[in-house]
């Protein structure tokens, strides 16, 4: 993705919100994509993330949806600033001020941790989802890219621009984790519009290359569901999850609660199952991870339902 815009700051230097006077030193660009770059800044002694856009109007609506989930007590504070900053150009940009994110992408998490952390991270990012579609919001704009993750298969969903109340349209969203691209259902916001990205994401970890053809290969007409489950079908490291993948790609869970319990289910009686023809992925976790897992099994529990 490309910025439509060319702002660049440099390390060090201090940015000064023009109405709020809120003042953040720059310390590095941490990511940029379609709606704007973000850096990472220092206030006081806090670490924070700023997301600077060209557009007021395209930054407006990511912010006033920051606004709403922060009124909402059952999600953490996210959204601590909005002004505008003059750039070195003396062009006025507008800008928010996010919690900072810790952690990597989560490709190279797994690149790092290793695959058997796979059905952990993608467990704790479906209580993630929950917490949200509890609270009577979609994600929207799931995808790899938005995913980070910490210690300890820890997850956090950054980019808030693609999260819209349920039964509203979705309107930002990336077409290979996008229902409609599919031909798989609407992309009117309900909680299936997100596990339908959640099972892409999954193939998109793991058969990224195929995943990569198969939108190549199809005419717009001619791309469905099935052709995505075949490669779930056909991939070894999602054998133990196809089942799963299949009931999210069709639309069966009612929200990621349901589905979080469905996977833990599964993982659950993998893992104590333990089988000599158990995939790798779940040997490993069985071997290497037992007691790690129950915990964070506990952890994540209390994360899903407090
Ligand atoms: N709060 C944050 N903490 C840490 N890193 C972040 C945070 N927000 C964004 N990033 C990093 O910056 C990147 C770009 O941010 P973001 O996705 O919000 O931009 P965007 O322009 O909306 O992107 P897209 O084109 O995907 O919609 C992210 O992929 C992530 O790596």
């Amino acid at each position: 993705m490309t910025t439509s815009f060319k702002l660049e700051l440099r390390r060090g230097s201090v940015v000064v919100g023009k109405w709020r006077m809120g003042r953040y030193r720059i310390e590095r660009l941490l990511g940029e994509g379609a709606n704007g770059k973000v850096y990472l800044v220092q206030r006081d002694r806090d670490w924070l993330a700023m997301k600077i856009g060209a557009d007021t109007v395209d930054l407006q609506s990511e912010i006033n949806v920051l606004k709403s989930l922060d009124k909402q007590r059952s999600l953490e504070t996210f959204l601590y600033d909005v002004d505008d900053l003059y750039g070195p150009d003396g062009r006025e940009y507008p800008f928010y001020i996010m919690r900072y994110v810790r952690g990597t992408t989560l490709a190279s998490y797994l690149k790092q941790q290793g695959p058997e952390w796979f059905p952990l991270v993608a467990l704790n990012l479906l209580g993630k989802l929950a917490k949200l579609h509890k609270a009577g919001w979609v994600f929207g704009d799931l995808k790899v890219e938005n995913v980070m993750v910490a210690d300890y298969g820890h997850v956090e969903l950054v980019d808030y621009g693609g999260v819209t109340a349920k039964g509203k349209s979705v309107r930002q969203f990336t077409e290979i984790y996008d229902r409609g691209y599919w031909n798989g259902g609407s992309r009117s916001a309900d909680p299936g519009y997100d596990l339908f990205s959640f099972a892409v994401l999954c193939i998109q970890l793991h058969e990224p290359k195929r995943l990569h053809a198969l939108t190549k290969e199809l005419l717009p007409q001619n791309r469905s569901t099935s052709e995505l489950m075949e490669i779930a079908d056909n991939c070894p490291g999602l054998k133990p999850v196809s089942g799963w993948l299949k009931r999210a790609l069709m639309g069966e869970f009612a929200d990621a609660a349901e589905g979080a319990e469905a996977w833990r289910a599964l993982m659950h009686r993998r893992v104590t199952r333990n089988s000599p023809g158990m995939p790798g992925w779940l040997k490993g976790l069985a071997a290497t991870s037992g007691l790690l897992l129950a915990a964070s099994m506990g952890w994540l529990l209390l994360d899903l339902f407090l």
